[in-house]
């Protein structure tokens, strides 16, 4: 489709207690009655950010105070294609209100998912439920290992685990005895603290576990013949080129990861993209990606600067 895009600059307006600050469209409006993350149309020439600044005091009365880039999402509509320009507001002065008569909300992150929103608005959804940080195990980790590298994890501020290691990424049918064991204590710790968790395993075996996350490689995407195979809610995919980006997209993957973004010690031999390049596979994405390869917690900032949500690392949890 070559129709032109209208640049609009949208925000996720977050309070100190981690609620989202919504809004309703009126019925008038494009895609009207639908609940949206304030903003609006950027002008002919205007820097985004300050159309972003511009749009919450005409529509809420506050004024911006920080703000940084979460998701770009490019999309069409039956009569209108859109580029939504995501901003995350942490800082802002003044309180929020319906200064159109719109009627408005803060929102938990269990809230957010059963208001009702523009079809494009599904992977800012994604990004606002999405850690900044995930932690991979190491494949050699051995499954009584498991608890304490994510409660070390954590503690050193990893926002969720995907569990990667020979006993259970290997496997496409059947587990051990005991990787179940390790696994399903893995699950309940990480649900009782909230801790987002992802299985890198086959589907069969995720399912059995009745795993809400399962991360994928390219080369094991392709045996998912319907997204719809996979019991639950998250799938992601490991990407590192735009071919394997656009495959992950169709196959219906929630978010993904993109590496190596750095040179790594693990892949020396590996040609690393770096973080010009990886930004600019970003631009064809419509869905959050976390920079893997080369990265730590170090980089959130960097990575979420060149459009990323965050970052994916195994060694660098290691570290002390
Ligand atoms: N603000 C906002 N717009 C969204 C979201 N999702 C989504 O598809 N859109 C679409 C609907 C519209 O086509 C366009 C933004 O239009 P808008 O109605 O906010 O524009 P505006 O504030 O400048 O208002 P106006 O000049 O049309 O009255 O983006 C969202 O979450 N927030
Ligand atoms: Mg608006």
């Amino acid at each position: 489709m070559t129709r032109k895009l209208i640049h609009v600059a949208a925000a996720v307006i977050r309070n100190d207690a981690g609620e989202i600050f919504i809004a309703k469209r009126s019925d008038d409006k494009h895609q009207g009655g639908l609940w949206e993350f304030p903003g609006g149309k950027v002008e002919a020439g205007e820097p985004v950010k300050q159309a972003l600044a511009r749009e919450l005091d005409e529509e809420l009365g506050i004024q911006v105070l920080d703000c940084r880039p979460l998701i770009q999402i490019p999309h069409h509509y039956s009569d209108k294609s859109v580029l939504l320009d995501v901003f995350e507001v942490g800082t802002f002065s003044g309180e929020p209100y319906g200064r159109e008569g719109q009627p408005v909300k803060w929102v938990s992150n269990t809230e957010l998912v059963s208001y009702e929103f523009p079809e494009a608005n599904r992977p800012i959804i994604d990004a606002c439920l999405l850690p900044s940080t995930l932690a991979i195990t190491p494949f050699n980790t051995k499954p009584d290992e498991l608890l304490s590298f994510a409660e070390s994890a954590v503690a050193k501020g990893a926002g969720g685990i995907v569990l990667r290691f020979s006993g259970l990424s290997d496997q496409s049918e059947t587990l051990s005895a005991e990787v179940e064991v390790a696994c399903r204590s893995l699950i309940g710790y990480c649900h009782e603290k909230s801790i987002f968790l992802s299985l890198n395993t086959s589907v069969s075996i995720a399912n059995h576990l009745a795993a809400d996350a399962i991360h994928l490689s390219s080369e094991r995407l392709k045996s998912l013949s319907q997204r719809s195979d996979f019991a639950g809610r998250w799938l992601s995919v490991s990407c590192h080129n735009a071919a394997e980006l656009k495959i992950a997209e169709e196959k219906g993957s929630n978010f993904v990861f993109l590496s190596p973004v750095t040179e790594t010690t693990s892949h020396p031999d590996e040609e690393s993209l770096g973080w010009e390049s990886f930004s600019a596979l970003l631009t064809e994405v419509k869905q959050p990606v976390y920079a893997l390869g080369g990265v730590g917690p170090d980089d959130v900032n960097q990575a979420q600067i060149f459009g990323a949500q965050g970052i994916a690392a195994i060694s660098a949890w290691l570290e002390e």
